[in-house]
């Protein structure tokens, strides 16, 4: 492909060389790439400029002030946002339906059940998110919630060479303020929820609402569909941009409109739920438990009904759905007889609604292990003590991927905000711990790391991830 035909409104004079791909890394351009040099948080892509020209990029994507030598200055003052509309060109190829994700909590959730909604609707379906690249049959982890611009394009792009039709992804704050999802048309996006977190990158919360408002404001498609928790102190806000922008709006939940929830009853192994749809009101049992989790398959259920899925068959359909790795998982059952459940709460609003959606479960107590990740928003973790101290009747604070913090004083700013819990920095032993002391009518929920693989610990070039699984863990201690 010409440089030219990439360049929508930017003009080339000159040369126009044949560009072999893109790249944001000086480090991984070849002979023929357009390489994009950003100003980052950490380091400034355009001190890279000339050793990419020298390991043969033709053209670089970067500010107008920025030195360019040897290779087409493609100026721009937003070079994220050119870069991406260029790499949406080259990579072109997408799935004919893509959806997409935000909001604090439940992003990886709804997405994973759209993409299995989806599949039992017959389509040949995919999603990208904290859980990597995922398709019927394939995972593949891709280390962010949002990969960069040119990993999510090409990737999306390789599914529809694969034949996927229709692909759910999630769409973070970062990725949102970086640009990292551009180019694509997306059909319908969704906003879960809003809740502190990130506030280290954003600084205040109308800055990272801003953020996520991008996805209604500029990514979603002219034609599209906003589908929009209902119940959040937040979805006035989203369902203000969706208006602006003038796109359908679907509201959904307890005061939803589109899809409304009318009743929920826990049932031994899930809930039973009413959900009225215009005129129609329709049983389904979800066989998840936790109103956090009946959150997100109707918003997942919205997202394909608004993407043309049959409303009738795609709520039947949520009697179907498969449990969520690492969400409210069921790991283990102690000696005594005690659940063991492994959930990603890392934010106080999360291990809220964990702890919400096992207390009906507990004829006992219920005790939790949880802790907070390092190089990561500092006022969130007195606020996850509080609710953690407010809700669960043992606390256990120990490690979660500590990174490049001192992790004795991230247990000990958790502690501030829960002052009875005890503190057991090795998280094998805060397992073993919380195992040891559930008596048999009680739950044990092991917070924060869901998924997970390792243990971060470290920064730099001196990161090193110790693999950890608390799925696994649990299984070894409750044994
Ligand atoms: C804060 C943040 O989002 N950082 C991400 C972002 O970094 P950045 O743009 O600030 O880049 P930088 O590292 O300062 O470097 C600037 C530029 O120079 C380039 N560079 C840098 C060094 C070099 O030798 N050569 C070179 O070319 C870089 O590729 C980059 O383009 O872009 C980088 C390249 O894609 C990411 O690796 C990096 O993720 C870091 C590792 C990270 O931890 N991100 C987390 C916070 C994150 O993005 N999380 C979200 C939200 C998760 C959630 O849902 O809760 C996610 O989507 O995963
Ligand atoms: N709709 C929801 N409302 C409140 N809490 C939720 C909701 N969905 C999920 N959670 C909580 O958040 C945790 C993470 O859920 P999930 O992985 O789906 O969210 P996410 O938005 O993808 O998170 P991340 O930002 O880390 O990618 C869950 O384990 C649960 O504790
Ligand atoms: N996507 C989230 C994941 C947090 C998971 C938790 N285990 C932690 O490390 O804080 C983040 O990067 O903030
Ligand atoms: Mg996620």
């Amino acid at each position: 492909m010409r440089l030219s035909a990439l360049l929508g409104g930017h003009g080339l004079a000159g040369a126009d060389p044949v560009v072999t791909g893109l790249a944001i890394d000086h480090r991984k351009v070849a002979p023929g790439t357009i390489f994009g040099a950003f100003v980052g948080e950490k380091f400034n892509g355009e001190d890279y400029i000339a050793a990419a020209i020298e390991a043969g990029a033709i053209a670089i994507v970067a500010r107008p002030e920025a030195k360019v030598a040897g290779a087409v200055h493609i100026a721009d003052a937003n070079p994220r946002r050119a870069f991406a509309h260029i790499a949406a060109r080259f990579f072109h190829r997408f799935p004919a339906t893509c959806v997409a994700v935000t909001g604090t909590n439940g992003k990886t959730s709804t997405v994973e059940m759209t993409r299995q909604l989806w599949r039992m609707a017959g389509f040949h379906a995919a999603s990208i998110g904290t859980l990597g690249i995922t398709t019927s049959n394939d995972s593949a982890s891709t280390g962010l919630t949002t990969p960069d611009i040119v990993t999510f394009l090409s990737n999306m792009s390789g599914l529809a060479a694969e034949g996927v039709t229709h692909a759910a992804f999630e769409a973070s704050s970062h990725g949102l303020d970086q640009y990292r999802t551009e180019g694509l048309k997306v059909k319908a996006a969704a906003f879960t929820n809003l809740s502190h977190d990130h506030l280290d990158y954003h600084g205040t919360m109308d800055a990272y609402l801003a953020a996520k408002m991008r996805l209604f404001r500029e990514v979603l498609e002219p034609g599209g569909t906003a589908v929009i928790w209902n119940d959040d102190m937040w979805s006035p806000a989203a369902e203000y941009e969706a208006k602006q922008r003038g796109v359908r709006i679907m509201t959904v939940g307890t005061s939803g409109e589109d899809l409304r929830l009318i009743a929920r009853e826990p049932t031994q192994l899930g809930q039973s739920l009413t959900i009225a749809a215009g005129p129609l009101a329709q049983k389904v049992t979800l066989p998840l438990i936790g109103a956090y989790q009946a959150a997100n398959a109707l918003v997942a259920a919205g997202l394909v009904i608004a993407t043309g899925g049959d409303t009738g068959q795609t709520l039947a359909n949520l009697a179907r759905l498969q449990p969520v790795r690492g969400r409210l998982e069921r790991a283990a059952i102690t000696r005594v007889g005690a659940p063991v459940y492994i959930d990603y709460a890392h934010t106080p609003d999360a291990i809220e609604a964990a702890l919400d959606a096992l207390r009906p479960h507990a004829s006992g107590r219920l005790i939790l292990v949880f802790g907070a990740g390092g190089d990561r928003d500092k006022d969130k973790r007195p606020e996850m003590g509080r609710v953690a101290a407010a809700r669960a009747d043992v606390l256990i604070i120990t490690d979660d991927n500590p990174r490049g913090e001192n992790p004795a004083a991230i247990r000990a700013a958790i502690a501030a905000g829960a002052p009875s819990a005890r503190i057991i920095g090795d998280r094998r032993a805060a397992i073993a711990a919380a195992i040891a002391e559930a008596r048999g009518d009680d739950i044990v929920c092991i917070a924060g790391k869901g998924h997970e693989q390792g243990q971060i610990v470290g920064r730099g070039d001196a990161t090193r991830v110790i693999p950890f699984d608390d799925v696994a863990v649990a299984r070894e201690e409750a044994a």
